[in-house]
């Protein structure tokens, strides 16, 4: 078990570099396994959890996977069976992006229901509606999905119910290989989910609109390996300018896609924040009072709901009242009861969360909830009296890349501590002492050689 420990008070200043972004290289991952020829070369991969979780479900499927140095080979022109096993697929809620490929490309697949982060009930009702559409026959039991076609899938018009990433990523790899046309109407238009259109049609596929309400797929006959570059992960990006907001800091964000981080950009504007777009990047300077505002998450382009909690860390600091509706997950709102272990005045009515500014935060013992609860805990933790401590690590290494070593580049004090199990020692708080500690440059390691099988590294 592991905590990162918190001191609060350091203005941030520097340079921060974002990684690859998790959403994309998920999906991308997922579609490597179109690969009927050559080998899939995918540059700036994140080694994150979730990486490695996708990377194991395809290995498990007989592909070759790869990894070094932020870059992931995968070698799927020999898969030896198209059921993903529960063991990996429970871990991570994404894993359910290999069903649209195997659909298409072995016309069978068997696949464990999805885990992932508790943030709501996250339904895959739109991604079967997709596959059925395309001519799959659905069926359900003992936890296990399972989809056939008789023959190649064929294209057809899907309308999304909700404008869902995962179902448009899901149907835009289904048709890649089916016979005909598939047009998806109320698509989402996350910039994720054009970086992998554009990686399918340099494998070869013919995919137009990727980015605007109505996709249209062409199907091919087969896809071939190819290199890619995944695109900055814009939610890790506005992570690291709310740490530099929050902290009345001066934070150059490497990395950063201006258009990508439009709404977030916006909000911090009119809280008093100065952002500045550069060629490779966003600088972001706080000196003055923040403003409290109002704000409601949406599918893109609109507030992102992965930046909700961190931005909610933000309001806690703001002059005046703000109101945060979520409208995107029902039940994304848990890190509130941790923001109030930490003497935050926050109240919950229906879907949104009424935040009250000027909070004088205090150091506690906090959980990460899910992912960004975690982010969130600690941009908290930045600014609070004393020391927080927030637990629940694996939910952040799901989706930040040595995120210790990073904000302790930008002059944070924090460090991660890995418990030592002895109650004895957790008891008398020994292991979080920093002499004892894992310093953010251990942190700094490539986790993955420490906890894969050989065939990875
Ligand atoms: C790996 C990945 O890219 N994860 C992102 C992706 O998740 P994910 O792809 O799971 O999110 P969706 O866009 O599918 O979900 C959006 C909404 O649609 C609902 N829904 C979804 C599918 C479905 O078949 N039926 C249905 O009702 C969900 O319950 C949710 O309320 O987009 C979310 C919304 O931006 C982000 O928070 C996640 O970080
Ligand atoms: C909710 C998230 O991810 P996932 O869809 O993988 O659970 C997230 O990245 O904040």
């Amino acid at each position: 078990m592991s905590k990162f420990i918190v001191r609060g008070g350091k203005r941030l200043t520097g340079s921060v570099k974002v990684s690859g972004a998790k959403n994309s290289v998920l999906p991308i991952i997922a579609a490597s396994l179109l690969a009927e020829e050559g080998e899939s070369v995918i540059v700036d991969a994140p080694p994150l959890d979730d990486v490695l979780t996708i990377s194991k479900v395809l290995e498990s499927l007989g592909a070759g996977v790869t990894y070094q140095n932020d870059i992931i080979q995968v070698d799927a022109r020999n898969l030896s069976t198209c059921e993903a096993p529960y063991e990996w697929v429970r871990k991570m809620r994404a894993s359910f992006l290999v069903m649209g490929p195997l659909l298409s490309r072995l016309g069978r697949t068997r696949i464990s229901l999805p885990g992932g982060c508790a943030i709501g009930t996250r339904p895959i009702d739109q991604h079967l509606k997709g596959f059925e559409a395309l001519g799959a026959e659905i069926s359900l039991g003992q936890g296990y999905i399972e989809a056939k076609s008789n023959g190649r899938l064929r294209g057809a018009k899907i309308y999304l119910d909700v404008a869902s990433v995962g179902a448009t990523e899901n149907i835009m790899m289904a048709a890649a290989l089916a016979e005909g046309v598939t047009t998806i109407e109320n698509a989402a238009k996350e910039p994720e989910i054009v970086d992998l259109a554009n990686y399918l049609n340099s494998m070869g596929a013919v995919v137009r609109g990727a980015g605007t309400g109505v996709i249209r797929i062409e199907g091919v006959e087969r896809l071939h390996g190819v290199k890619h570059h995944v695109i900055p992960d814009r939610i890790e990006a506005g992570t690291y300018m709310v740490a530099a907001a929050i902290t009345g800091g001066d934070v150059y964000v490497e990395g950063a896609i201006a258009d990508h981080l439009g709404p977030v950009i916006a909000k911090m504007e009119e809280m008093g924040v100065t952002v500045i777009p550069g060629d490779n990047g966003v600088r972001v300077i706080s000196d003055k009072p923040l403003k409290a505002v109002d704000v409601k998450t949406l599918p893109y382009p609109g507030f992102p709901t992965d930046m909700q909690s961190q931005m909610m860390a933000l309001l806690l600091r703001s002059e005046g009242t703000s109101v945060i509706t979520e409208t995107v997950f029902e039940n994304r709102f848990m890190h509130v009861d941790e923001f109030q272990l930490m003497n935050a005045e926050i109240k919950i009515e229906g879907r949104s969360a009424i935040v009250t500014g000027d909070a004088r935060l205090v150091g506690a013992k906090v959980c990460a909830t899910d992912l960004r609860a975690g982010a969130a805990l600690i941009l908290a933790g930045l600014v609070a009296e004393g020391t927080t401590e927030v637990s629940g690590t694996h939910h952040i290494d799901r989706g930040y890349v040595h995120l210790a070593e990073k904000l302790s580049g930008l002059g944070a004090d924090i460090w991660r501590v890995t418990l030592d199990e002895s109650p004895a020692d957790v008891a008398a708080g020994e292991t979080l002492k920093p002499e004892t500690a894992k310093n953010a440059a251990e942190e700094a390691k490539p986790r993955f050689q420490v906890q894969i099988q050989p065939t990875w590294v």
